[in-house]
């Protein structure tokens, strides 16, 4: 049972640590705060959160979720190293990985225009990781059907997916997970019908023009580094960048896309959701009986010391 108050008192700065530490990262990487939500997202997917992305590979030992394809290139682990090292100087071996990739969320989306809340607390880290469970995270070219059992799988409905989906208001994606939109879509030798064709121009001028071996877009050509309703507003005219994004308004019939219209027009309705779906999704719970600890370096499992083995 997580609760507001879990570090009150072995932990009260811990906000303010967080908030430090994330501010002076975003000074120098304005991706910072999409990092670290994502990385959230990735952990409570698989095994719940319980901080069990951020394992490294430990061969025979930690099978990492880091080798698992929907993890590949995932970004923002030297950041929770520092918010770590930060509040173990503080708070020594009180605070799970776990909550800091919880509580670092939501300060990444308040310090980037969005809401504040109050963050449950109290998660435990895993002393294992389950790379296979990463096939639970949905893909870049998942339909809406896909989407929604992935999604209903972790207990949140169609809802909670359109609300936390609008964390793709900021942040980048990589070329290769929508280059499929842009020309031969599905084999038909066309783009995308459901993709802008100014914006589908703006995103190959992007994508080819960056000197680097993976170049990337941003989620929002309008506000891409605010959090605000904005997503929204690009769905409704075509201007998602994820297949999986479109799918939310464009699916014929579909219940996502009047929520998508809701959230277009009313970013309190977006804001108020989005915290009610963050706390859902923060809850979600590790399978029961495995053990669990307080990493004190969130990439490894504490030393097994001879009087536990015992
Ligand atoms: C609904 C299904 C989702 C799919 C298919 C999806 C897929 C992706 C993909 C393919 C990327 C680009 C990764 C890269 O280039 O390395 C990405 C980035 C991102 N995702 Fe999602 N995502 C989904 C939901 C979410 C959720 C629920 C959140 C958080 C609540 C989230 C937060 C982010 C953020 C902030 C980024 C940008 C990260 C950065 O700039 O490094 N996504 N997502
Ligand atoms: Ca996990
Ligand atoms: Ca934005």
């Amino acid at each position: 049972q997580l609760s507001p108050f879990f570090y009150a008192t072995t932990c009260p700065q811990l906000p303010f640590l967080v908030l430090n530490v994330v501010a002076q990262a975003l000074e120098t990487d304005d991706r910072a705060a999409a990092k670290l939500i994502r990385l959230h997202f990735h952990d409570c997917f698989v095994n719940g959160c319980d901080g069990s992305i951020l394992l490294v590979d430990v061969p025979g030992v930690i099978d990492s979720e880091l080798n698992g394809p929907p993890n590949e290139g995932i970004q923002g682990m030297d950041i929770v190293d520092n918010i770590k090292a930060t509040v173990e100087s503080a708070c020594p071996g009180v605070v799970s990985c776990a909550d800091i990739l919880a509580i670092s969320s939501q300060i990444s989306v308040f310090l980037s225009g969005g809401p504040i809340w109050v963050v449950p607390m109290g998660r435990k880290d895993s002393r294992i990781a389950n790379r296979t469970g990463t096939s639970n995270l949905p893909g870049p070219s998942e339909t809406l059907v896909g989407l929604k059992r992935k999604f209903r799988d972790q207990g949140l409905d169609s809802t909670d997916l359109v609300a936390l989906s609008g964390a793709h208001t900021f942040g980048k994606s990589r070329c290769m997970f929508f280059s499929d939109r842009l020309d031969n879509f599905n084999q038909t030798g066309r783009p995308d019908p459901t993709l802008d064709p100014i914006y589908r121009e703006q995103l190959r001028t992007v994508c080819a023009t960056q000197q680097t071996q993976q170049p990337r877009a941003n989620f929002d050509p309008v506000t891409p580094t605010r959090f605000d309703k904005a997503y929204y507003n690009n769905l409704v005219s075509l201007r998602g960048l994820l297949q999986s994004d479109q799918e939310l308004f464009s699916t014929p019939r579909a219940d996502t896309t009047a929520i998508v219209r809701n959230f277009a027009a009313n970013e309190r309705a977006f804001f108020k959701q989005f915290v009610k779906s963050m706390i859902k999704m923060g809850n979600l719970k590790p399978p029961p009986g495995i053990a669990s600890e307080v990493r004190l370096d969130c990439k490894r499992v504490n030393p097994v010391r001879a009087y536990d083995v015992m």
